[in-house]
């Protein structure tokens, strides 16, 4: 502080360069202290601001008189600053309080009481203290000598505001270039006049500024800091208030952490919505000033998902991209006629009959469990409508060809979700621009639903070339050709398969629909099913390329399968005989590539009349209605959403694994407690009991439902029966 003190001096122009000790201090002090004292009179002492800081050089006296006196003798108060001192004793004074040391803080005039009492030793420590204490004092700077000391009337705005030291600093400049001027020529003068102008208008926005905060400190050049780099410089002109604007006026902004809100999406936000077209995008960018828009407060949820996923939940994974269509210029597959519904052609219509039972379905789902997997109508495949399901389109979660409708109708490639790619080695095929939840509905399969004989007449005549057929077992034995259909025709069999092709009745009318297999579906995924592909004849047996780790090598059954599938019965045997009606009843082909040749069909209907008679004659089954019944009991197996439409595998008593007949199920009922019961009845004649059961199932069978697809004929009928009735029929 001394040293300052001392550099100021040497500067001042008044001061002459003195080393001052701090006796003279002391004896400076002595020989001023009563002048000080006597003429202590409010009205004509000149009063000193209050102490500001050292550089505050705006500290004024009232009494513009006193600037006189002032000048011609040294503040008492600024010379008793100044002087050599004793650290020690500094030290030892400095950590004792004020009030330990028995003085005021900024009292920095010697005591009246000097003059009077004490001898001179003691009078010289006291005196030694006192300033070593005054040392210690706030100082006014703008009390000493020198310097460029300015004096006004009012001392207390004084206090308050400081002299810019830019402003002495244009100050400067401005004299600078005035002296400048003078050596000029008439073009320097001009471009120098221009300067001054600058400045002058930088000064007049500088006192813009003389209320404002001190400018914020700014980031030295020293090097980069860590600490530093946090923040930006930005020019927020724009943003402060009006008075505040001033000519290139910069303020620190503390730099944002948009990971804080984005997190692993950082980088990612777009103000276009993907799922919808350009067009719909600038739309809504001109109507986005609607109050409630913004941005969400908390991390969000996979770009373009919304609500749905908080709603549903789902397990987290790494970022991907949600909607990731192909890009133009890929190759597409001729143009062919589209439907997007089912339309009967020819004498379909007439041949196919509304199932009667429809009208007796209703789920008894309430709105809490919003019709789950326990909901009777999910469970058969019957879709929920307000005739059928009293939970309401709010709750209820099975109308799944409801929601595919409307996220059509919505348009734009995300709600398509599918799109048409180019296979390497298996021609076109389909892949999900967009992710799918578990069993989701993904796309329709529609086209045009013929008779047995129309595929036939097509076959032979229409597709006789074709090197791709869309032919489907539909419903009722007719065939659902989507030769005319919509995309789903384009989706490939693989044996590993990400989705399934299932049947659902719609309104009473059957609908075939690509759904999401139990891991749902990733975006850039191929869609694939399996095709459970029956080709009639060994020849006609396709090589599968779809690369599963399972893969059976062939579309459809492996080949052995099929041989064993259309051998003839030739000999006896409880179990071969079964298997063989199992295998020949269980898998009508869902995807033909050719017509069924009618020598083929023809053998097949024989074995099957014949194993049907000797079974019969056994008294292993019934009639063919039971045996179907009996099927329904071998192969109905739970799955977690209680139906099951896959083709199934289980081993047979050698050990080698055997296809079965599923795509049945059935479920417990109160009705199994009277089966229990009768079972007690002893051995009667099996044909016997059979009828008597039945009856029973016929009291307490909720419906019949028509089923067809995989692992049963279409349109067979098939009764839901509970499993223990069935234990009565073997
Ligand atoms: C309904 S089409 C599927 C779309 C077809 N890839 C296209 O380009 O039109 C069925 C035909 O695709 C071919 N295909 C489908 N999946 C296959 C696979 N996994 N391996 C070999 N060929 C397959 C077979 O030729 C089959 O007859």
């Amino acid at each position: 502080m001394l040293s300052f003190i001392q550099q100021r001096l040497s500067k001042a122009p008044t001061q002459p360069q003195t080393k001052i000790t701090r006796q003279d201090s002391i004896e400076s002090a002595f020989s001023h202290a009563p002048a000080r004292n006597i003429t202590k009179d409010p009205s004509t002492t000149p009063s000193l601001t209050t102490a500001t800081s050292l550089t505050d050089t705006s500290s004024e006296l009232t009494d513009g008189s006193a600037k006189a006196d002032d000048c011609t003798r040294s503040s008492t108060r600024s010379r008793s600053h100044i002087g050599t001192y004793n650290e020690n004793v500094l030290s030892a004074k400095q950590n004792r309080s004020a009030r330990e040391q028995g003085t005021v803080r900024g009292n920095r005039t010697v005591p009246g009481d000097i003059w009077h009492h004490g001898d001179e030793n003691t009078l010289r420590e006291r005196l030694l203290k006192q300033s070593v204490q005054v040392l210690d004092a706030d100082w006014n700077i703008g009390a000493m000598p020198g310097d460029s000391l300015r004096l006004s009337g009012k001392a207390e705005d004084g206090a308050k505001r400081r002299r810019s030291t830019r402003l002495d600093i244009l100050d400067r400049a401005s004299n600078m270039i005035e002296k400048t001027t003078t050596v000029l020529g008439k073009r320097g003068r001009e471009t120098v006049e221009a300067g001054m102008e600058k400045i002058q208008a930088l000064k007049g926005a500088n006192k813009t500024y003389g209320l404002t905060p001190r400018e914020p400190e700014m980031p030295s050049f020293e090097g980069p800091s860590r600490k530093r780099a946090r923040f930006s410089v930005v020019d927020v002109s724009n943003e402060r208030p009006a008075e505040l604007q001033g000519a290139g006026h910069k303020v620190i902004k503390k730099s944002t952490k948009p990971w804080v809100a984005q997190g692993l999406y950082v980088g990612q936000h777009r103000n276009d919505d993907a799922r919808l077209t350009e067009t719909k995008n600038r739309k809504k960018q001109t109507s986005s000033n609607r109050p409630g828009v913004g941005e969400r407060a908390i991390m969000p949820m996979p770009m373009w998902l919304g609500d749905k996923i908080i709603e549903m939940g789902r397990d987290f994974k790494m970022p991907f991209d949600v909607f990731s269509p192909l890009p133009p210029g890929q190759p597409k597959p001729d143009e062919w006629k589209k439907t997007q519904k089912n339309v009967f052609i020819g004498d379909a219509a007439n041949v196919w009959k509304k199932p009667k039972d429809l009208e007796h379905s209703t789920c008894i789902c309430t709105a809490e469990t919003g019709c789950d997997d326990h909901c009777f109508n999910r469970f058969m495949l019957y879709e929920c409508d307000d005739s059928n399901c009293r939970v309401g389109a709010e709750h209820c979660t099975n109308r799944s060809f409801v929601a595919l409708k409307q996220r059509c109708k919505a348009g734009g490639k995300y709600n398509i979700g599918v799109e048409v790619m180019k296979t390497a080695d298996r021609g076109y095929g389909i892949r999900a621009n967009r992710t799918f939840e578990p069993n989701q509905i993904i796309v329709e399969y529609t086209g045009e639903i013929i008779t047995q004989s129309e595929c036939d007449e097509r076959m032979n005549k229409r597709y006789k070339d074709a090197e791709c057929y869309y032919l489907m077992d539909f419903d009722q034995s007719m065939i659902l050709d989507a030769t005319r259909g919509s995309i789903a025709r384009f989706v490939n069999h693989s044996c590993a398969p990400n989705c399934r092709m299932i049947k659902w009745t719609v309104a009473g009318k059957p609908r075939m629909a690509l759904f999401a297999g139990d891991n749902g579906i990733m975006t850039g995924e191929e869609l694939t099913y399996d095709y459970n592909f029956n080709p009639y004849s060994v020849k006609n047996v396709q090589e599968c390329r779809c690369g599963a780790e399972g893969c059976r090598g062939v579309l459809g059954p492996r080949p052995k399968e099929i041989r064993e599938a259309l051998k003839p019965i030739t000999t006896g045997g409880k179990r071969k005989i079964q298997q063989v009606v199992e295998d020949a009843v269980e898998t009508v082909t869902k995807r033909r590539k050719i017509a069924v040749p009618s020598s083929v069909k023809s053998a097949f209907a024989t074995a099957k009349a014949q194993t049907s008679r000797r079974l019969s004659e056994a008294g292993v089954l019934g009639s063919p209605a039971t045996h179907n019944q009996r099927l329904v009991k071998q192969n109905s197996q739970h799955s977690p959403r209680g139906r099951e439409q896959e083709t199934m595998t289980e081993s047979s008593g050698d050990g080698k694994k055997r296809r079965r007949a599923t795509n049945t199920f059935s479920r417990r009922r109160s009705s199994d407690k009277r089966a229990e019961s009768d079972k007690d009845e002893g051995s009667h004649s099996r044909r016997k009991s059979v009828k008597e059961k039945a009856g029973s199932v016929r009291e307490n069978v909720v419906r019949t439902v028509r089923r067809s697809g995989r692992g049963t004929p279409a349109g067979k009928t098939i009764r839901i029966i509970g499993d223990d009735e069935f234990k009565g029929w073997r």
